[in-house]
């Protein structure tokens, strides 16, 4: 089955389109990264899928067309986090993470024993157990985006789209993220949308990448297909070697000299 299906997609805002013809499928339990320069479009292209940019052409979630979706519909298909969730700071963690519940909530809108326990499940699931009661702003950057995707867990949606979920994240925070990340769509069978600045990781985790330049899909494929020094100059107008890792995940490496185009 195919967890979200894009079919010529033009995404923008108030009119204008910033990314354009993008064709794609992401099976289930699969994970798409989507790389690109700063400006390409990827956090516009990931908004239209999540709802909250305009977009034209064909966006299939499990099999309902996005359009034909409520919003509250949408919120239950998939789980979206900004690249700067807004994040209040008197609220304590729980409370946080509580927001995701928001879509599956009564008429009431008042939370269940059950949305409770979900919370406790996803929160001691992402070692934030100790956390639960502290202020937002007493958490260090790291914290924060284990909170973060807490509260997108929390929604309990088949699909998830992180727009940089490791921004700030030291190397090995990084790389425990992530790997949560993969833990849960080889458990749950969930399907993980990111975009990513870290070519290296997304080389690592992603088994299809989509890169964008200038709003046009210039690449898709595995990482081995997709990251090329030649691609990494011409679209990053950066230096920088691909070197092979005989298993399909490349990893990149910047070098001296630079040479500016
Ligand atoms: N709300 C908005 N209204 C109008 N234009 C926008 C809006 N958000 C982004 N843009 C423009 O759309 C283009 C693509 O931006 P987008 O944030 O999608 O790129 P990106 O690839 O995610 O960049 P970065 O890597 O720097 O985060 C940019 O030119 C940006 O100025």
């Amino acid at each position: 089955m195919t967890a979200l299906r894009l079919r010529e997609v033009q995404a923008g805002y108030a009119g204008k389109p910033v990314v354009r013809g993008v064709s794609l499928d992401v099976p289930v339990g699969g994970w798409l990264a989507i790389i690109g320069p700063n400006g390409a479009g990827k956090s516009t292209l990931l908004k239209a899928i999540a709802g909250i940019a305009d977009f034209d052409g064909d966006i299939v979630l499990h099999d309902k067309p996005a359009a034909e979706l409520s919003h509250r519909d949408r919120a239950r298909e998939v789980g979206y986090s900004p690249q700067n969730p807004a994040m209040p700071d008197g609220l304590t963690v729980t409370d946080y993470v509580l927001l995701g519940r928001t879509p599956h909530l009564g008429r009431l809108a008042r939370e269940s024993s059950r949305d409770l326990s979900i919370v406790d499940e996803v929160l001691h699931r992402l070692d934030l157990g100790d956390l639960a009661g502290r202020p937002l702003r007493t958490l260090s950057g790291g914290e924060r985006q284990r909170a973060v995707l807490a509260r997108v867990l929390t929604q309990q949606t088949r699909l998830l789209l992180l727009d940089e979920p490791t921004t700030g994240l030291d190397i090995g925070h990084a790389q425990a993220l992530l790997e949560r990340l993969d833990r849960l769509r080889r458990e749950d069978g969930s399907t993980v949308v990111t975009t990513l600045h870290d070519l290296t990781f997304a080389a690592q985790y992603a088994d299809q990448l989509l890169l964008l330049d200038g709003g046009e899909v210039v690449a898709a494929g595995t990482p081995a297909e997709v990251l090329t020094a030649e691609r990494l100059a011409r679209h990053y107008d950066a230096t920088a070697e691909v070197l092979s890792s005989g298993q399909g995940h490349p990893v990149i490496t910047p070098v001296r000299p630079f040479h500016k185009k």
